[in-house]
């Protein structure tokens, strides 16, 4: 119970429809201070047109509604959701840059956030200033940001520029600096959003590498991205937000995997179309249904990893074709990858009749490691030059459970984590040669 650093209950944040966040905090301020001033939002004008509603609205509505949850010390938090799911709003109550509308929120620790490029940093300032104006705000000594401030230059990489006002800085370069002076100022917790996508490739390895290193210290980083494999490979643990509601939380890839499948189905191993008045697909081929079925025939969403088990997929051929189409199946692992994709290889010179048809792909036991999978079903014609009738992403949802006992890969003993998105059991021949 100690080591809880961030303690939040039941906490819910109320907005004003019409007067809409602009995504970026300096216009959030602008439309505050015109309201204050009593004149027209500068900003406002154009969201509400945009979004259809009249200006100055009186409409209530949750950004963020009953989010309770604790991040330990050392935790790394990722938080994923939709565009809208609140995920900015809940860093920014926690930054103290919003207040929230009710509940509870209790921090043991100073807090650096990064939050949005343009914020945190003065414009007119240079880099050199701003980093002692961050580290003042941060409660620390000129020596203490003395002893810091190479490291802070050194890894942002702006070196030339450190004596240019930061109105003069690209966005790169902004959160770049802005990035190494939230990390290097030692906070207890560490925030960061969507901002290092701003960055180039190799900055954002660095800056994943920085807060790994800052939670092995024991500190803690809360962690907002759309970058999946990016949460995946930083967080231990992940909060998926949804119209402001927490949806799921718990390991970073059951969350992902949830998250991904959009998950609005009763059983996500099968989907049915015979009652849909649209079924994907077009003039020469549509999908009817889909489901994952184990050798008894049943229809599963839990396969163990030492049993094989059957991608099935029934589709309408609407005319007849002088090549046979390919069904096929891209499977995908929770982190997003593409694992595979697999389609019979059967002789494409052959016609096909119109009519129903179910495709059965059989995936091998001991073929593919334990986790949750999304599987995208697709039909390519190829008689009209590779058109693809349709391509449902996501349509099914399996997950490989390992028993441990009778598992191939176990038999050695070893029961930790095996990574991979395959986990084969293959043919050795070890030869003593000496
Ligand atoms: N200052 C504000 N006034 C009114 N509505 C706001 C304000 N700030 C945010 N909102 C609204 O609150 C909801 C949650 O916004 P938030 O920015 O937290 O979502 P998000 O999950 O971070 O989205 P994204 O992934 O697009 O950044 C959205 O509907 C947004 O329009």
């Amino acid at each position: 119970m100690n080591d809880v650093v961030i303690q939040i209950k039941n906490l819910s944040k109320q907005y004003r429809l019409g007067v809409i966040s602009h995504g970026l905090l300096s216009k959030d301020l602008q439309s505050k201070w015109a309201r204050f001033l009593g004149r027209d939002d500068p900003n406002t004008k154009v969201n509400s047109e945009l979004l259809g509603f009249k200006t100055g609205s009186n409409e209530q509505f949750w950004a963020l509604k009953d989010i309770s949850f604790e991040v330990r010390k050392g935790d790394i938090l990722g938080i994923i959701g939709r565009n809208g799911a609140g995920k900015s709003t809940l860093l920014k109550i926690l930054s103290r840059v919003t207040a929230p509308t009710s509940g509870k929120i209790n921090v043991k620790g100073r807090i650096a956030s990064l939050l949005e490029v343009g914020t945190g940093f003065h414009p007119e300032l240079t880099g050199r200033e701003n980093i002692f104006l961050n580290g003042a705000i941060l409660g620390m000594t000129k020596n203490e940001i003395n002893s810091k401030f190479d490291e802070i230059v050194s890894f942002s990489g702006v070196d030339k520029f450190i004596d240019t006002p930061v109105k003069r800085y690209s966005s790169g370069m902004y959160v770049r600096l802005a990035f190494a002076v939230a990390a290097h100022m030692e906070p207890e917790i560490l925030v960061v959003d969507e901002v290092l996508a701003v960055g180039d490739a190799d900055f954002q390895k660095k800056c994943l590498g920085k807060m790994q290193e800052i939670s092995k210290g024991g500190r803690t980083v809360l962690f907002v991205s759309h970058n999946m494999p990016m949460i995946s490979s930083l967080c231990n643990e992940c909060i998926l937000l949804d119209s402001g509601k927490i949806k799921l939380i718990g390991h970073t890839s059951d969350v992902i995997a949830s998250y991904q499948m959009g998950n609005n189905c009763v059983n996500p191993a099968t989907i049915d179309y015979s009652h849909v008045d649209n079924p994907p697909g077009d003039h020469q081929g549509t999908l009817c249904a889909a489901w994952i079925e184990n050798r008894s025939g049943e229809q599963v969403f839990e396969i163990s990893i030492n049993k094989s088990f059957f991608i099935c997929m029934q589709y309408k051929i609407l005319n007849d074709v002088p090549k046979i189409p390919s069904p096929n199946f891209h499977i995908y692992d929770s982190q997003g990858q593409c694992a595979f994709i697999t389609s019979p290889s059967w002789n494409y010179d052959q016609s096909c009749k119109s009519g129903e048809y179910i495709a059965k792909c059989e995936i091998p036991a001991n073929f593919m490691n334990d986790g949750l999978y999304s599987v995208h079903l697709a039909l390519t014609f190829i008689h009209t030059g590779m058109r693809v009738s349709f391509w449902e992403k996501h349509a099914l949802m399996f997950n490989i459970t390992d028993p441990i006992e009778g598992v191939p890969s176990r038999i050695s003993g070893y029961g930790g984590v095996i990574p991979g998105v395959i986990r084969p059991s293959l043919e050795w021949n070890v030869d003593q040669i000496g």
